[in-house]
């Protein structure tokens, strides 16, 4: 089974193309099996904008309190995911949304509980829930919550949730689908990018914020050897073709052959 995972930025939900939806059309002719996982770090900042709470960040991570949590989830489950899967129906692409708490889909672990609250790191994937989806068709779109072995949920950072989800899977391709049309090197997208350059352009700051988790992410993928992590953008197609779109990060085993 070939499957793809892909990583939808809360950067660019409110612009997914009709390109983007016409190219997993594409992927789901050529027999791709599509996981999604989506982010909403901006549909959060908002809500807490209006609720006056503070949005505070270690790292890329957002300082996650109990009150935090009601509101992320609240967010990502029951608006930005409910907003995707509607897109995706519309795009006569059939999925289902999941909560990366229900039915040990997503386990975790806190990452630093003293530091940030209640964020996740995730320990264990639920595969076969999601190959029992994936065998009926459908595109599973996972909200990135795990949850504890003693229960507590975990808001946990949507590129390494993503990550987790690919390394577990043993996913064929893995994209991280933003609002940029790549990765830029002194002002232009780049087409290939061999993994040891990453950390150099994360030390010169030409990698910086919030392309920083997408990267890590990315190197962490390919060192467990699937074959290819893209970064693109989400508002144009990302597949066409066999022709994929976007900086293709090269892992080093694959740079030597
Ligand atoms: N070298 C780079 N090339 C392209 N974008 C970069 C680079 N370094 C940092 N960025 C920033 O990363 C952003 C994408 O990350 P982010 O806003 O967290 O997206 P998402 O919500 O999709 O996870 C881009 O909009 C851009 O501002
Ligand atoms: C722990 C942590 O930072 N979680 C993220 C989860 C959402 C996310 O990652 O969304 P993007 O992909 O849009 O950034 C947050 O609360 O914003």
């Amino acid at each position: 089974m070939k499957i793809i995972l892909i990583k939808c930025g809360g950067s660019t939900l409110e612009e997914l193309s009709a390109e983007f939806f016409k190219s997993l059309q594409e992927l789901k002719k050529q027999n791709y099996r599509i996981v999604i996982i989506h982010g909403g770090g901006p549909d959060i900042n908002q809500m807490l904008g209006q609720l006056n709470v503070q949005a505070e960040y270690v790292n890329g991570l957002r300082k996650t309190t109990a009150e935090i949590l009601e509101v992320v989830e609240l967010v990502l489950a029951g608006k930005t995911n409910r907003r995707l899967v509607h897109m995706l129906e519309s795009h006569k692409l059939s999925a289902l949304g999941l909560n990366g708490s229900d039915a040990g889909l997503l386990k975790g672990c806190y990452l630093n509980k003293e530091e940030l609250g209640y964020v996740g790191e995730i320990t264990e994937v639920n595969g076969e829930l999601i190959d029992s989806i994936l065998a009926q068709g459908i595109i599973p779109v996972i909200t990135p919550i795990a949850i504890t072995n003693a229960g507590i949920k975990l808001n946990v950072n949507a590129d390494y949730a993503a990550a987790a989800v690919a390394n577990a899977l043993k996913v064929e391709q893995c994209l991280f689908v933003t609002d940029v049309e790549g990765i830029m090197v002194n002002g232009a997208v780049q087409e290939i990018l061999p993994a040891e350059e990453v950390e150099n352009l994360i030390a010169s700051g030409e990698i910086y914020g919030g392309m920083i988790p997408k990267v890590t992410s990315a190197l962490s993928v390919l060192q467990k050897g699937i074959e290819s992590v893209r970064i693109v953008t989400g508002k144009k197609k990302i597949y066409q073709n066999e022709q994929w779109f976007g900086t293709k990060i090269l892992g080093k085993e694959r740079l030597c052959k």
